[in-house]
């Protein structure tokens, strides 16, 4: 039975960031009015839990569920709520945080919470690659080798990030051959990286799609082809500029829908919200479902 408060259920991931001490509900009940707000607290203690955690506070008649964690705990919880009317709340206790930074959602806790309290909405898109629903971004080729060596690591940190990114440098194979379908065209390819993005943000402050809109109803996709190491490490510095899009060897698309299949048929490792997904028959079918899933946000940020 629920009573006249408002019921707020947290979804936190311990190993979120560095780790350190989970956030409790002794801890979070100092941010809320005892009587105008009913706090439940749950946390995750292995991968995807948070899903069954964020099905059961569904069923339980929450009010609002928050995500505290980083983009992949964002993905898990986010994924149950599409299509649903109960909005998302973020504490973005994460390393990257690209959704939450693209939402000017801060990293302080209390400011985050205040933003929760304040429950101002927005209906934002959500981007679907196969059967998997992405907040952030997707990718095949490099960006997905990045991922696998991240969490092999098990360090999920900005340095553990940059380490991943140099075993993939010092990895570079001859990539896959691809053939992407996108806004009428056809053709194949020997990616680098094929990247597409409902954000602006990949995390740690770096994107790949700095014009990538949340409410626009389009994913921003980098195509980039197979480059050599010293033209990876000029991508490396535009990237640090913010502007990838100046590689000679980049095509970017703003498109609701794409298509890409391995050529030889064998399958495509791809990242999707920076956990990484086995493709195992390659093809792979991406696109936008527009304003999808509503996400409390600062109240100077409207639809
Ligand atoms: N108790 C747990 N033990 C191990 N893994 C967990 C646990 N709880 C959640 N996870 C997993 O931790 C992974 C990382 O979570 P998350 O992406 O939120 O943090 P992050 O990597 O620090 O942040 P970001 O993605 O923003 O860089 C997710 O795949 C999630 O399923």
């Amino acid at each position: 039975m629920k009573d006249g408060s408002l019921h707020i259920h947290f979804i936190v991931n311990p190993i979120a960031g560095k780790g350190g001490p989970p956030l409790s509900k002794q801890f979070l009940e100092q941010f809320f009015v005892s009587g105008l707000h009913h706090l439940s607290v749950k946390h995750s203690t292995f991968k995807k839990h948070a899903i069954a955690l964020t099905q059961k506070s569904i069923e339980e008649n929450a009010d609002i569920i928050v995500a505290c964690g980083g983009d992949g705990t964002i993905n898990e919880v986010a994924s149950c709520l599409v299509g649903s009317s109960i909005p998302l709340g973020i504490v973005p206790i994460g390393s990257g945080n690209g959704l939450a930074t693209n939402l000017s959602i801060p990293k302080n806790i209390r400011k985050a919470l205040e933003i929760i309290k304040n429950q101002n909405s927005i209906k934002i898109d959500v981007g679907k690659t196969n059967d998997k629903y992405f907040f952030c971004n997707t990718g095949v080729g490099f960006d997905a080798s990045v991922i696998k060596n991240y969490e092999s690591l098990g360090r999920r940190t900005l340095s553990g990030y940059l380490r991943a990114c140099l075993t993939s440098f010092q990895e570079l194979g001859s990539p896959q051959k691809v053939q992407i379908n996108i806004n009428g065209l056809n053709f194949p390819i020997n990616p680098f990286m094929i990247f597409a993005s409902n954000s602006n943000e990949m995390g740690y402050r770096f994107t790949l799609t700095p014009n990538a809109s949340l409410q626009d109803g389009l994913l921003d996709v980098l195509v980039i082809t197979k480059i050599g190491k010293l033209k990876i490490l000029w991508l490396g510095l535009l990237l640090l500029l913010n502007r990838p899009y100046l590689l000679k060897e980049s095509r970017y698309f703003q498109t609701n829908h794409l298509e890409l299949h391995s050529v030889d048929g064998g399958s495509l490792d791809s990242q999707v919200d920076g956990e990484l997904h086995l493709v195992e028959d390659g093809m792979i079918s991406i696109q936008i479902v527009k304003k999808a899933i509503e996400v409390i946000v600062p109240s100077n940020i409207q639809e």
